[in-house]
């Protein structure tokens, strides 16, 4: 709280008191009204940085372009991800060590995975396929479905189809595992953070991984695929081995070592499911978009024929990168749903390790936190015109003729701070647009990320009639600046009798 009345005497914020009960009892009103309390912030404070309180702790908010610019293009040893994402989720106490100090992941997905994107697409499309058959059964009458539950099920049997192969993602235990682990560590974290003691973590971190032994469990249940991986790279047969995120872990190096152990393969691949899953599935990425497209069906036909003129509906494994980016006006309709409905009203939270200086020359203490007001960003008319309402072909309109091809390549090489064509594509970022994020963390899953949203929200079209029962989407779940999709609402759900 003392951090906290020191910044808030240099920044701006309204309203809260300098004493503790007063500053305690903001807090509370926060948990309940973040989102309002941060827009109404950003707008009276426009172009400046302001302060927002949580619970004990305050938030040095970015909001403008110049100050987000800063934020995203700071260096790491100065305002560091890492380290708050440690004080946030407690990862030593909830994951281990061994989770936060090897990072070999991190290439693997921004080079091996975006580098095979086009291989193992027909993968891909061939999982979701199987799994829409397998985990969505629905005949010909409406029935009713919790999106939340099925597609947690699908999409980490999808992504880990190219994570660890078949065998693996097929298995209901392993899905299991990956699927619920970012939920344990999360509330895990939180509660470690607000409720225990420093001194007692250790021992209360030591008893959570202990109850819930994600680790333990996922060394057994890939222990013998890494086994002989591992042997055909020794006698040379590396060829037999599928190519995979595991194989592509296999692949780099780290510290001077060039095999890992099983324990250590082990932690990657949870920690890709980490990244993975949660945005995708959990944080609703998937949901939000389907509540959208159930609750306005005037976006079904305009969806479906673009989906039907350019994917053949009866192969799938036919797709290509080049086909799906066709579908621009899908493009659209997914960016626009992750522009209105994310995972919150903070985004990219950041630790000072030591002074950080913004270019307007404010300096922010090392101990504290800096974020993005991110949906106030969203939802600024200066960014967007009628930037409330959702309109699913907004990106369309803005920047893409239809049938123009999205080059990854062209993202890579792009300047997230021009107004290229690229930029109001699902995976163009800018300043004004974070749902990637930006800069030196800026998302390297965003391209699988994208071909994975449209490959199941075009098998959906192609297969599929959708309608929330009462015609109105369910309202997010807002805990303080978290927001999530309505975990129990239910779309109804009907099979085409015509598949074309
Ligand atoms: C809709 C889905 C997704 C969303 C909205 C999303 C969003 C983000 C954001 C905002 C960041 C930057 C965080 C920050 O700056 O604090 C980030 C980082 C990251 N994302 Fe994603 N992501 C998604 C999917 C994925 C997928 C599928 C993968 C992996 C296959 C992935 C891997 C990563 C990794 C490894 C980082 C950290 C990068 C670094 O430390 O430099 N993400 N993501």
């Amino acid at each position: 709280w003392d951090k906290g009345r020191r910044k808030q005497a240099e920044l701006p914020s309204r309203g809260f008191g300098t004493t503790w009960a007063t500053s305690y009892l903001t807090s509370t009103v926060n948990v309940l009204r973040a989102k309002a309390e941060i827009q109404a912030l950003a707008c009276r404070y426009r172009n400046q940085l302001f302060t927002f309180p949580l619970f004990g702790e305050w938030c040095v908010m970015a909001a403008s372009r110049e100050h987000v610019k800063d934020h995203y293009n700071a260096q790491e040893e100065v305002l560091s991800m890492e380290a708050a994402a440690e004080e946030l989720l407690q990862l030593h106490h909830t994951v281990g060590s061994l989770f936060c100090s090897e990072t070999y992941h991190i290439p693997a997905i921004r080079v091996s995975l975006n580098l095979n994107l086009a291989a193992k697409l027909p993968d891909l499309l061939d999982e979701m396929a199987l799994a829409y058959d397998e985990e969505l059964p629905v005949a010909e009458t409406w029935t009713p479905l919790c999106p939340s539950k099925v597609y947690a099920g699908i999409i980490a049997r999808a992504s880990n189809r190219i994570f660890v192969g078949p065998k693996l993602c097929r298995n209901r235990q392993y899905r299991k595992l990956v699927d619920g682990f970012s939920n344990i560590v999360i509330t895990g974290g939180a509660v470690i953070r607000m409720a225990v003691p420093g001194f007692l973590r250790p021992v209360v971190g030591w008893l959570f991984r202990s109850v819930f032994g994600h680790h333990r469990r996922m060394v057994q249940l890939v222990a013998a695929e890494i086994a002989e991986r591992q042997h055909n790279r020794a006698i040379g047969k590396l060829h037999l081995n599928p190519n995979d995120m595991l194989d592509w872990l296999m692949d780099q190096p780290w510290e001077g070592r060039t095999e890992h152990s099983p324990e250590s393969l082990a932690m990657r691949i949870l920690n890709v499911n980490f990244v993975a899953l949660h945005t995708t599935t959990k944080a609703g990425a998937f949901t939000h978009a389907l509540y959208h497209l159930a609750s306005k069906p005037e976006y079904i036909p305009i969806l479906r024929s673009e989906v039907e003129s350019f994917l053949d509906p009866l192969n799938p494994q036919s797709w290509s990168k080049e086909s799906i980016a066709r579908c621009a006006k899908l493009d659209s309709f997914l960016k626009e749903s992750l522009r209105l409905n994310g995972l919150g009203a903070i985004w990219m939270p950041r630790l000072t390790l030591s002074a950080f200086e913004f270019s307007d020359g404010t300096v922010i203490p090392p101990g504290n936190f800096v974020g993005t007001a991110v949906t106030a960003i969203h939802e600024d008319e200066a960014n967007y015109a009628r930037a409330k309402e959702f309109d699913g072909l907004r990106f369309y309109k803005l920047g893409s003729s239809a049938g123009a091809v999205h080059d990854q390549q062209d993202d890579l090489k792009a300047d997230p701070d021009s107004d290229l064509q690229w930029q109001h594509r699902l995976t163009g970022t800018s300043p004004s647009y974070l749902t990637f994020g930006g800069g030196k963390h800026i998302c390297p899953g965003r391209f699988f990320a994208s071909l994975e949203l449209k490959g199941l929200f075009a098998l959906l079209l192609l297969r599929y009639d959708v309608r929330m029962a009462d015609g109105v989407r369910p309202a997010d779940k807002w805990f303080g600046p978290v927001s999530n999709p309505d975990p129990n609402a239910q779309v109804l759900f009907r099979r085409r009798s015509e598949i074309p």
